[in-house]
């Protein structure tokens, strides 16, 4: 099993997702002495758990995974794929939205392609037969506490933001969210009833010294190799747990004198995405903050269907999925933006397999697609080739097989 630790691929990270201009991209000499010597060396295996999910999620990942296989297999890397139920498919097979089974592959594997869980269908659920239950029993079941979410404005997209061009143009931040704690596991939860006898439902925001300085350790590290700038989004002003938060942050600040940490309510951050997001490099946040806000970013870029992201513990396989839901509202009609999914299997290779050259070839094979100027509906603006998702991925998928060297 490859460890995707945190350790691992924090130190293999020079730009995470820094995504440029294929003109800029480096000279692909490199990539045909990776070819030539993967046509000698026998292939390296990996084995994937793929858990389409719900939605539009079987779409995404079916036309992902052809892509995975095909930059793989021209890195010398053959893939074993293991598809397994997760979310409302798996409930609506055996009960539950995690079955044991589908736990047990993901710990094995070397990592794990997710598509997105959810539906109108099991929306009235109990909580514990929710799919989206089933989602967070994973990321505890597999410990992956640092979620990697990059929002890079592509030159190309830049006419899909719903900012001003100007304000939009050459985003590029990172949100480092925590996964595995805060308000989506902290307990008490539950419904019951006030003093006065009304119904009430209740969450506890929670958070323990150990998993705020990890998950602050990993931002330090993603930010000292990126712009070196740190914000810390938290709602200290109000909140105990955030003044913990921000008092553990700042302890840790010391050790990382190359970084410059700063810090935000979290109302005043979502404020300042949209008016000034360039100021933005790494920010790190908590379990809620993190999902919000990193929505928010995915609209500067064009649309949540571009963003992808990284699960990653401190051993094991990671999890690797976009940072949307199910889209039941477009689901099964070949309308879904599969690139932030493609885009997640990039981050599989390079965070999860440390395979950076694979991952290369999928990056620039997304920015020639849109070069050559295919778009999904979401992200689509006059003057390009409306197609869907199925589309979108065979032309991603000539992109990777045509890729030519640039030195030559
Ligand atoms: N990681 C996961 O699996 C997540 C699952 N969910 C679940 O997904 C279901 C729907 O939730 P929503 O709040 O509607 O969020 P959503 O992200 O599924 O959809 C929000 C909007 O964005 C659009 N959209 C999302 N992904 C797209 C793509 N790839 N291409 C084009 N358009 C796209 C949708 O059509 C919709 O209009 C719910 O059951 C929710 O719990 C929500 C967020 C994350
Ligand atoms: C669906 C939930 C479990 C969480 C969520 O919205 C997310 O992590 O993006």
């Amino acid at each position: 099993m490859a460890a995707a630790s945190i350790q691992l691929n924090v130190r293999s990270i020079k730009a995470p997702f820094n995504l440029k201009p294929i003109s800029k991209h480096s000279p692909k000499l490199t990539r045909i002495s990776c070819a030539a010597a993967a046509a000698t060396k026998p292939p390296k295996r990996y084995s994937i758990t793929l858990l389409p999910g719900d939605g539009i999620g079987p779409e995404i990942v079916s036309v992902t995974k052809e892509v995975l296989k095909l930059a793989g297999s021209l890195e010398g890397i053959e893939f074993n794929f293991q598809e397994m139920p997760m979310g409302g498919a798996a409930l609506d097979l055996t009960g539950v939205p995690l079955p044991e089974e589908t736990l047990s592959a993901a710990r094995k594997a070397d990592a794990v392609l997710l598509g997105a869980i959810g539906g109108y269908k099991w929306d009235k659920n109990e909580k514990h037969l929710k799919p989206e239950t089933g989602l967070l029993q994973l990321r505890e079941g597999l410990k992956v506490f640092a979620n990697l979410r990059p929002a890079t404005v592509l030159p190309q997209l830049v006419d899909s933001s719903t900012l001003k061009k100007e304000v939009a143009e050459g985003v590029d931040l990172m949100v480092v969210r925590e996964l595995t704690g805060g308000i989506y596991f902290g307990k008490p939860r539950g419904f019951g009833t006030n003093e006065k006898g009304e119904e009430i439902g209740f969450n506890t925001e929670v958070y323990a010294a150990h998993e705020i300085d990890r998950i602050a350790r990993v931002a330090f590290e993603i930010a000292r190799k990126r712009g070196g700038k740190l914000c810390s989004v938290d709602k200290a002003n109000v909140l105990e747990a955030s003044m913990f938060w921000r008092k553990r942050v700042t302890a840790l600040a010391s050790e990382y004198p190359d970084v410059e940490l700063s810090h935000m309510y979290v109302d005043n951050a979502a404020m300042q995405l949209v008016r000034y997001p360039k100021q933005f490099d790494t920010i790190v946040t908590n379990n809620i903050f993190g999902d919000i806000l990193s929505d928010e970013a995915s609209m500067i870029t064009g649309s949540i269907g571009m963003l992808p992201s990284a699960s990653l513990g401190e051993s094991g396989p990671g999890v690797f999925e976009p940072i949307h839901g199910s889209a039941p509202d477009i689901a099964g009609q070949d309308k879904a933006n599969p690139l932030a999914t493609i885009l997640s299997a990039a981050m599989l290779l390079k965070y999860g397999l440390g395979e950076s050259d694979a991952a290369k070839r999928i990056e620039d094979a997304v920015l020639d697609t849109l070069n050559r100027g295919f778009r999904t509906g979401d992200i689509y603006s006059a003057g390009n080739k409306l197609v869907g998702c199925k589309e979108m991925g065979e032309e991603v998928l000539k992109s990777v097989d045509s890729a030519v060297p640039a030195a030559i």
